[in-house]
């Protein structure tokens, strides 16, 4: 419940804008019951309830986007009810109400219901004049205070929204390639074995890639040309691997390609695709670069640690043979039947 707490911020956020209503507005609502105030306690126990239900929804179902969105409707025409109700005494509720709201929904999207909500309040002022505010001095007093407590909330809520979206971003992807990172490989793998065998034949099969004698590339022309290599190399595998397709930099100058739905000899022929492209169209300055493949198809009951395991021992097989080629892991080609006969297939330089 923690772990998921703390990797999914908008079911966070809802979960404790949840909690504050519970633990706030249940006593208001209680209290408002006993002082005759029907309607603001009939209002209150609505909040109460919808939102405790919509956070179990978004718990339930993982939709947080839908839950926050209408538990932020909901709270735009409780306010509304609330202040009509209550008159001045109600206004004050306008600030936490304006705090929420950043919370459950994006910026701009909270900006516009807010701003929905003081059209609604002048309305009903238009036409009962005195049953919100006090006098004009207070109407105009809340328009400027929400209006500016709004506003910054906007910008402090928009500018937490592109850090979050960076630091995600920082997460997820290879500072130098591009290409996603360690660990998106961990979480793809993982969702690959567990849910992929149950829905097709062929679920999927990875290529684990490492270029030959990169060191010396290093150790001769420079740290900057070997990064130039790399970089070259993820632009070549992701413009010759299906959209679907996805490529992880698995560590240094190895590198994973994640093929779904794939058979064992359509992997095969993929992988040995790409080593030719590279072959053919890597080079630094000095020499030709190539690269060794290891090929492992999803076994069934496989779990994504094994799945990678053989993938490596097949590389390291490559790597035996005499680099520049491709192998096959053991049982890759009979993923639904588990059978451990080993396959290679080596390629000359
Ligand atoms: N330029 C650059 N080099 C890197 C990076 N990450 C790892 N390396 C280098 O990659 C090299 C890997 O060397 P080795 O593990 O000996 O492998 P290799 O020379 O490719 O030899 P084989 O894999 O056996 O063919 C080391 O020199 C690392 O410093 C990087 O981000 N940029």
């Amino acid at each position: 419940m923690l772990q998921r707490l703390k990797q999914d911020f908008h079911l966070a956020m809802l979960t404790l804008v949840g909690l504050i209503v519970l633990v706030c507005v249940t006593p208001f609502a209680i209290y408002r019951y006993f002082d005759g105030s029907y309607l603001i306690a009939i209002v209150d126990g609505i909040l109460v309830v919808s939102t405790s239900s919509a956070v179990a929804y978004a718990w339930y179902t993982k939709q947080t986007k839908g839950a926050g969105f209408f538990v932020a409707c909901l709270f735009c025409a409780g306010f509304v009810l609330v202040a009509t109700g209550l008159g001045p005494a109600g206004l004050f509720w306008i600030f936490p109400f304006i705090v929420f709201i950043f919370f459950l929904v994006p910026p701009l999207r909270a900006l516009l219901l807010l701003l929905l909500v003081l059209v609604s309040m002048l309305t009903i002022t238009g036409f009962f004049p005195e049953l919100i505010f006090a006098d004009r001095f207070q109407m105009i007093s809340f328009i400027v205070t929400s209006a500016v407590t709004s506003f910054f909330s906007y910008v402090f809520a928009y500018r937490t929204l592109l850090q979050r979206r960076l630091l995600e971003q920082m997460a997820a992807v290879d500072a130098l390639t591009g290409a996603a990172n360690r660990r998106q490989l961990d979480h793809a793998l993982q969702f690959a074995a567990r849910h992929l065998p149950a829905k097709q034949p062929n679920p999927a099969a990875l290529l684990l890639l490492d270029l030959d004698h990169f060191k010396l590339i290093n150790d001769t022309e420079g740290h900057q040309a070997g990064d130039l290599i790399l970089i070259e190399l993820v632009t070549l595998l992701e413009q010759h691997t299906r959209p679907a397709d996805q490529v992880f930099r698995f560590g240094g100058e190895e590198f994973v390609v994640l093929l779904e739905g794939v058979t064992a000899e359509e992997a095969r022929s993929v992988a040995d695709k790409l080593r030719q492209l590279i072959a053919d169209n890597l080079s630094s300055t000095e020499r030709k670069v190539t690269a060794s493949v290891g090929v492992a198809s999803l076994l069934v009951d496989e779990n994504w640690e094994q799945w990678l395991s053989r993938a490596d021992m097949a590389l390291y097989q490559a790597k035996s043979q005499g680099r520049n080629c491709v192998v096959m892991a053991a049982g890759s080609d009979t993923p639904a039947a588990a059978n451990e006969v080993e396959v290679t297939v080596p390629y000359s330089s």
